[in-house]
């Protein structure tokens, strides 16, 4: 997938702290950063992990090229000429880790890891934040859509409405793991074999002279897969009746018509009129969808009023994410190489929650063996036994660590999986089918308290006791 260069596609702040660490003997010393982010988006008790195969691709194809460092040449008269020649040869080096794409993620565990010189793990920083924010953000809305309507067909309609280009397929994407069936972007479909599917515009109908004509021959165009546009004049009063004319055509020639789609009005009201309509006109195979603004909320209550629609075509609400335009994940430094090792680093807040978790880690689902749900995330210093060995762990929420258990009859899962080893791909990036089958077995894992839409359950991430007094620690010394 050789798109347009990304190299550049950072803060200039990134270039100018890997200026300075090469000016200063610093850029090969190895570097450790978590991405993770603080809060749940929408509400929602968990968010869907989505953005890694974007990061894969960019991280293979990072190259300072002739025009990118020509470009920096001419915005930083600082920057010394041996260090541009330096960017010729960059690669990246190191390891990465990340959770597989639809695993689900919550606020406080660590995403994914970067080990590696200070040199490459900055530049990263920001277009792989770019990338998993929005991935993750807009398969979080889909998996709230999905969770209203979980039998329904979904088709995602966004693109006309995304913010650019890359938002519309790579959310389209992002909609598929999380139980989107189809996507109505051909690029999307063609780029990740994603099934592709449109019905017709109001522009088709208000092209012809009746709407009738119309829908014949949009019927005679495609007699395989004809969903027509009932709204551009009455739906009910014209719409269904001429669909269930050409219906009659259709069954006359041996096919049958697929759907009418309703995009305006009343939709529990029309779903259902239309429904009867069709049912007794000997149509009961023609499926109904609808779309208009729709979202997780509007399809709850439209299937609260007891609404007859199969399939919901959902657009701008879910591309856009629009009630909430942002995941605030961040990146941060964990430890950084001094004298041939590794110290851990903090941030200090005044915020607790904004206190960063210092120290190189591993991340551990712990899913207990009696009832196969997960319990809580356990987050360890790298290379910690206990808790590969099944011993007794103590479980306690880090911001309130009153709030203990204790298990010891559980599996530990890790979550990070090795992506890069030393530089090279070492993970074989999933079929996107089978991303979405491995979304939908995660949520098997979890009891309904933190699935559910409103007011769900905080599903815990806990520190071991060793990365708990290692951040009270550094929080005690800088206070010293
Ligand atoms: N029965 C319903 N209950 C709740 N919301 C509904 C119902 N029917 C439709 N909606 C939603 O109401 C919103 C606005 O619909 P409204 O009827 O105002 O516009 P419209 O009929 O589509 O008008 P226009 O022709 O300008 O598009 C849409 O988001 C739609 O999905
Ligand atoms: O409502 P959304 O969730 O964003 O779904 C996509 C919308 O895009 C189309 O409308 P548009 O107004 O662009 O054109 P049309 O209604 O004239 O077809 C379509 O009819 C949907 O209503
Ligand atoms: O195929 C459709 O019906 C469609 C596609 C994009 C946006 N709205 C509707």
């Amino acid at each position: 997938m050789n798109g347009p260069n990304l190299t550049l596609h950072t803060d200039k702040y990134q270039i100018n702290m890997m200026y300075a660490h090469w000016l200063h003997g610093t850029a090969n010393d190895k570097a450790v950063f978590e991405a993770y982010f603080r809060k749940l988006p929408f509400g929602n008790g968990f968010a869907v992990f989505a953005g890694l195969e974007r990061i894969v691709r960019y991280i293979e194809e990072l190259r300072f090229g002739d025009e990118e460092i020509d470009y920096l040449r001419t915005q930083e008269e600082n920057y010394r000429e041996a260090f541009l020649e330096e960017l010729r040869s960059f690669r990246f080096t190191g390891n990465l880790y990340a959770a597989p794409e639809g695993t689900l993620v919550f606020a406080g565990m660590p995403l994914l890891c970067v080990e590696a010189r200070m040199f490459e793990a900055q530049l990263i920083e920001t277009a792989m934040l770019n990338f998993l924010n929005y991935q993750t953000l807009v398969a979080t809305k889909a998996a709230r859509v999905k969770q209203a309507a979980p039998d329904d067909g979904l088709l995602e309609f966004g693109t006309r409405r995304a913010q650019e280009a890359d938002a519309a397929v790579w959310g389209a994407r992002a909609a598929y793991i999380a139980g989107f069936h189809a996507t109505s972007n051909l690029r999307a479909g063609m780029m990740f074999g994603i099934p592709a599917k449109g019905t017709h515009a109001h522009a088709w109908v208000q092209g012809h002279d009746t709407e009738e004509e119309a829908f014949r021959k949009y019927a005679e165009a495609l007699p395989d897969q004809v969903t027509l546009l009932v709204d551009t004049y009455n739906t009910l009063t014209s719409g269904v009746p001429n669909a269930i004319k050409v219906a009659k055509l259709l069954e006359s020639r041996g096919k049958r018509m697929q759907a009418i789609r309703l995009d305006s009005g009343d939709l529990a009201y029309l779903s259902q009129t239309a429904r009867k309509m069709l049912d007794e006109a000997g149509l009961p195979y023609v499926k109904i969808v609808a779309s208009n603004d729709l979202d997780e909320n509007i399809i709850f209550n439209l299937k609260a009023q007891g609404a007859k629609i199969d399939t919901w075509g959902v657009g701008t609400k879910l591309i856009t994410a629009a009630d909430q335009p942002a995941l605030g994940g961040v990146y941060k430094l964990v430890a950084r190489e001094k004298d041939g090792g590794y110290v851990p680093v903090i941030k200090i807040s005044g915020n607790p929650e904004k206190v960063t978790n210092p120290g190189y880690k591993e991340v551990y689902r712990i899913v207990n063996t009696r009832t196969g749900k997960a319990e809580a995330d356990y987050v360890t210093l790298k290379g910690e036994k206990g808790v590969v060995d099944g011993e007794r762990i103590k479980l306690f929420d880090p911001v309130h660590p009153y709030m203990h258990k204790y298990v010891d009859h559980y599996e530990a899962i890790p979550l990070l999986q090795t992506i890069f080893a030393d530089g090279a791909l070492v993970y074989e990036l999933p079929k996107l089918d089978r991303i979405q089958q491995y979304h939908a077995k995660q949520l098997t894992l979890f009891w309904p308290q933190y699935l559910r839409k409103l007011n769900p359950e905080t599903y815990r991430i806990s520190l071991s006791e060793a990365a708990y007094k290692l951040k009270m620690d550094l929080i005690e010394q800088h206070h010293g």
